[in-house]
């Protein structure tokens, strides 16, 4: 690993346990029967131990959109051209693209990253545009690797300086997106070689690819798999081998998120094999993410179940662009405004809620 990526891990410590300690405690002693917001308790204690505060605030939170081609496209693998890429993050700059509303109803603020957009973007003035471009799209894996290591890591070092300026701002929540015509195909490739499983359990059908695609994908992906053969434990390799660069940038905010402590969450599929690939090259780095739902995708479920973590939401979603991270966030709102104002069993003196052995 390069000495700079190293230098940014060494300072990670895990959660703070006294904080979620508290935390616990403090959910035990709310008026309501035990464990009975789910999911959404252990996220909050989750949260209060990436922050080492057991009060918990999310006050402001952001959304960073990672815009990237991919050279895949070129073997037709994907349902529309690999301009719709372009098109849609110029429309994210002008708040119209489906996550910009949702955003906007979850008081999101919305960040749109060209990490490797195969052209330069106009920005609107909604969300302006962070231009990090590495490249102009990556390189067709099935005929060369898709970039270089030093590409992989600087891609990974953009994502790790964004969670930066999230901290420097204030910002107590980050969540991901993506955007990137082909990031299905990556992604399964990615994931096949993590998981060491067969791509085609894996390989689903992305933004809408009809069957004759899905056959074609299928064996673009094995093939690239078998002969480009990474070394499956460096992580680095795999995402110059076949990887993409908004995968590589995502990887660099989940990892960003442990160095920062905020919590990360994660979107769909895409979003998943780069959180897989973070807690690879940190382990203990899931500690720092939250799941939001499962992807629609095949592999979006056995991903979350590698990485241990449980879902809010399953509503067969997989459109990626951060919605699925953003669905989440009321509900994570809702969960810590009940866990900071709802009264405790000591303040309600009313005899029914007292266990039977302590009633008079
Ligand atoms: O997040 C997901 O689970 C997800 C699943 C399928 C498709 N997508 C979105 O669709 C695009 C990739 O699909 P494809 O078919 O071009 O690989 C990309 O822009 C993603 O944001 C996203
Ligand atoms: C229109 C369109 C919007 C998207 N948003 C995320 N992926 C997408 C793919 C397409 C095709």
């Amino acid at each position: 690993m390069n000495e700079e990526l190293k230098n940014y891990l060494s300072v990670i410590q895990p959660p703070d346990k006294k904080a979620m300690d508290t935390a616990r405690l403090r959910w035990a002693h709310v008026a309501k029967p035990l464990n009975s917001l789910g999911v959404l308790e252990d996220d909050i204690v989750k949260i209060a131990g990436i922050r080492e505060n057991s009060l918990v605030t999310l006050k402001k939170r952001g959304l960073l959109i990672l815009c990237a081609d991919n050279g895949i496209v070129e073997e037709g693998v994907t349902q529309t051209g690999m301009e719709v890429t372009a098109v849609v993050a110029e429309n994210m700059t002008r708040g119209n693209s489906s996550v910009c509303i949702m955003a906007k109803r979850a008081g999101v603020d919305v960040f749109p990253v060209d990490i490797g957009v195969a052209r330069d973007l106009e920005s609107g003035s909604t969300y302006p545009l962070i231009n990090r471009k590495i490249a102009y799209g990556t390189k067709n894996f099935s005929k060369t690797n898709a970039m270089t290591r030093n590409e992989a890591v600087q891609a990974i070092t953009t994502g790790i300086e964004l969670m930066g300026e999230l901290s420097e701002k204030g910002y107590d929540l980050a969540a991901t997106g993506e955007m990137g015509i082909g990031n299905t195909t990556t992604s399964s490739a990615v994931a096949a070689l993590l998981l060491k499983q067969d791509p085609m359990g894996l390989t689903g059908r992305g933004a809408g690819l009809n069957d004759a695609g899905l056959i074609k994908k299928r064996k673009v992906i094995r093939e690239a798999v078998t002969r480009n053969s990474p070394n499956c434990q460096d992580e680095i390799d795999i995402l110059s081998a076949v990887g993409g660069f908004d995968l590589a940038g995502m990887t660099g905010i989940f990892l960003g998120g442990a160095i920062y402590r905020i919590p990360v969450l994660l979107d769909g599929f895409i979003s998943a094999v780069a959180a897989l690939l973070a807690e690879r090259i940190y382990p203990g780095c899931r500690d720092f993410m939250i799941a939001s739902h499962v992807s629609a995708e095949p592999a979006g479920r056995i991903l979350l179940e590698e990485l241990g973590l449980s879902p809010l939401i399953q509503a067969g979603m997989c459109l990626g662009e951060g919605t699925g991270a953003i669905a989440a966030v009321p509900l994570l709102q809702m969960a810590a405004d009940v866990y900071s104002t709802m009264s405790s069993f000591e303040d309600i003196e009313i005899e029914a809620y007292k266990p039977m052995e302590d009633r008079s």
